[in-house]
């Protein structure tokens, strides 16, 4: 069983660098950690970078979870293989390219582009955005799912994911104590469905919620609260169409012998008991 510790990063391609940098800084509320060569990372929280837009095609993206030691990520490359995935090593260059000493990258059965990382950089320094968003970090990623009891099956019997609840057949899946840390959505294609940050509390969705719409930012679905992980949320569009997720309060799980994950319906309900609907594909019927 491949352990996973944390999902760590998105990488995204764009085809307009600038443009993705002014919105990261000036709506989302993310910190320019570092520029380089047709690439910018930004910080969330204490770690080196959570996010990286480079040039490129807005189909290529990228999602990392963490690896304890060298020895599992072999072990993981080695069991992938076995599997039938194609698991690629990644240079010194692109080590050094995501701020990690070592990661391999397969996709996962719907296509999805995985990485898993040895030791990704931490400053221990918290992140100052400019605007102030209230983030505390970035928390989960939501993947598209072409087939969802299959991808379901991949990630729980082989990369040690645990259903926390469904909504319909989507998992909202945890690596450590928190309610997800991945989630599945039925999609036709591979990609990256939505990125989460978290923010400290209420009053930031609500300051959020006003701020992007006078930027004129398109609000997807909420202010909203999820029944499954219990938190507060927004949901708003980004760069080449991405879906961004504020949420606040999400659920821990410490008991986890005794925690059953449960069934929500795929309706606006399952997804928000203050009545809100999304305006999201891979959220609706
Ligand atoms: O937090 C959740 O429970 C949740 C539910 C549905 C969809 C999401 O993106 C979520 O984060
Ligand atoms: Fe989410």
């Amino acid at each position: 069983m491949i352990e996973l510790r944390d999902v760590v990063y998105c990488r995204l391609g764009t085809t307009d660098l600038a443009g993705a940098e002014w919105y990261a800084v000036n709506i989302l509320g993310l910190e320019v950690a570092e520029r380089r060569k047709g690439a910018v990372y930004f910080k969330s929280d204490a770690r080196a970078h959570t996010l990286c837009y480079f040039e490129g095609d807005p189909t290529d993206q990228m999602t990392a979870f963490e690896i304890g030691t060298a020895q599992d990520l072999h072990t993981a490359g080695a069991t992938l293989e076995a599997l039938g995935h194609d698991v690629y090593y990644g240079t010194r260059a692109e080590c050094e390219a995501r701020m990690v000493r070592e990661f391999i990258r397969f996709r996962d059965p719907t296509g999805n582009v995985i990485e898993f990382v040895l030791r990704p950089e931490t400053t221990g320094l918290d992140y100052h955005g400019s605007r102030n968003a209230g983030i505390t970090g970035f928390s989960h990623v939501g993947l598209c799912s072409s087939d969802l009891a299959r991808d379901e099956h991949f990630w729980t019997s082989v990369c040690n994911a645990r259903v926390s609840d469904r909504i319909g057949d989507a998992p909202l899946m945890r690596l450590g104590t928190i309610h997800h840390s991945i989630a599945l959505f039925p999609f036709h294609r591979a990609g990256i469905q939505h990125i989460n940050h978290q923010v400290g509390s209420t009053d930031d969705i609500q300051r959020s919620f006003h701020f992007v719409r006078e930027n004129q930012v398109n609000i997807t679905f909420g202010p909203g609260a999820h029944p499954t992980s219990s938190a507060e949320f927004l949901y708003f569009t980004g760069p080449e169409g991405m879906t961004f997720e504020y949420s606040t309060g999400v659920r821990e799980i410490h008991d986890e012998p005794a925690w059953r994950d449960r069934q929500f319906h795929f309706e606006p309900k399952g997804f928000c008991h203050w009545g809100s609907a999304p305006q999201i594909a891979a959220f609706k019927k």
